[in-house]
């Protein structure tokens, strides 16, 4: 199941102010999660699951529903804590520190590693470049008029959209088609320059040639920001990603990775019978 909700920008409220050089390309970090198990109450969904998401590569989460792979997606930014009773064990370290170190300000972790949801979520009534500058407000970070004019173009440039919305800045993000409203909450999470980004099957709501669009934007994304995606479309996988992880959750235990590699070679020849099955399209 995949959690649809406006809490992607809200757990990062906080008092602090910081100032930020906002518009410098941020540089992608390297993510990896170390024997990381998961529970919602007393129901364990993921069982020690460990994975090396490189820097400024595209990973996909790959498997059939309910094996854990959105779970798996909201531990690496600590989203999966706002459930109330969910538990975690394991780490995930940030370029080698782990983000769950209680020294660690959640706002600082939510800020490195933004997501982007399955259904898009902007603010419908806030203008096209106040979607764009949400996060900041959200973060406590200050900027001068001119950079936030610099920020906004960029981040829409990069997320895909500038040219179709660059006359209408000041029009409501809720006019936009769903397609650009993905694109639009992707330029937003890109405002606060993280440097991974979590997407949870970004394009299941979407045309394919609005799907088309945002692969593209990925594509181009991931020399900046590393991308971890979860996806239920196997094209989709083949054609952005750099490394799959078959997620897999047998009949009452908790899903586990049954397999990871390079994308091509797990496509290709695949080393577990299993795997071989699910990209086959024989189960799932
Ligand atoms: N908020 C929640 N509260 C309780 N159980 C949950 C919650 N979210 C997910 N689960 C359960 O955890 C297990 C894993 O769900 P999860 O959404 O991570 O799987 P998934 O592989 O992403 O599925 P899908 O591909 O259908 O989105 C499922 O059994 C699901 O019912």
């Amino acid at each position: 199941m995949s959690v649809t909700t406006d809490t992607s920008i809200i757990p990062l409220v906080e008092s602090e102010t910081t100032v930020i050089p906002v518009v410098d390309g941020p540089t992608p970090a390297g993510l990896h999660a170390e024997s990381v198990s998961a529970w919602f109450g007393r129901h364990h969904v993921l069982d020690r699951v460990s994975l090396d998401m490189p820097a400024g590569r595209v990973t996909a989460l790959i498997g059939p529903s309910g094996c854990g792979k959105s779970t798996f997606l909201r531990t690496l930014n600590r989203m999966h804590e706002l459930v109330d009773g969910a538990q975690f064990a394991g780490a995930v370290r940030l370029d080698g520190d782990d983000i769950y170190d209680p020294r660690r300000k959640l706002m600082d972790v939510r800020r490195s590693i933004g997501m982007v949801f399955q259904k898009p979520n902007p603010f419908p009534a806030m203008s096209i470049r106040d979607n764009v500058l949400a996060g900041l407000r959200l973060t406590g970070t200050r900027a001068s008029r001119s950079t936030k004019d610099e920020l906004v173009e960029s981040c829409l440039r990069r997320g895909g959209l500038w040219n179709e919305v660059k006359d209408r800045l000041d029009a409501p993000g809720g006019g936009l088609s769903g397609g650009q409203q993905q694109r639009l909450c992707i330029a937003r999470s890109l405002a606060i320059r993280p440097r991974v980004l979590l997407m949870d099957e970004p394009c299941s709501a979407l045309d394919p040639t609005s799907t088309r669009v945002i692969e593209e934007t990925m594509i181009e994304l991931a020399r900046e920001v590393t991308i971890v995606i979860v996806t239920h479309n196997m094209q989709q996988a083949a054609r952005v990603s750099d490394q799959c992880a078959f997620f897999l959750a047998a009949q009452g235990t908790p899903g586990v990775i049954v397999e990871h590699g390079d994308t091509a070679s797990m496509f290709a020849s695949p080393q577990d019978q299993r795997t071989h099955d699910y990209v086959n399209g024989r189960f799932g």
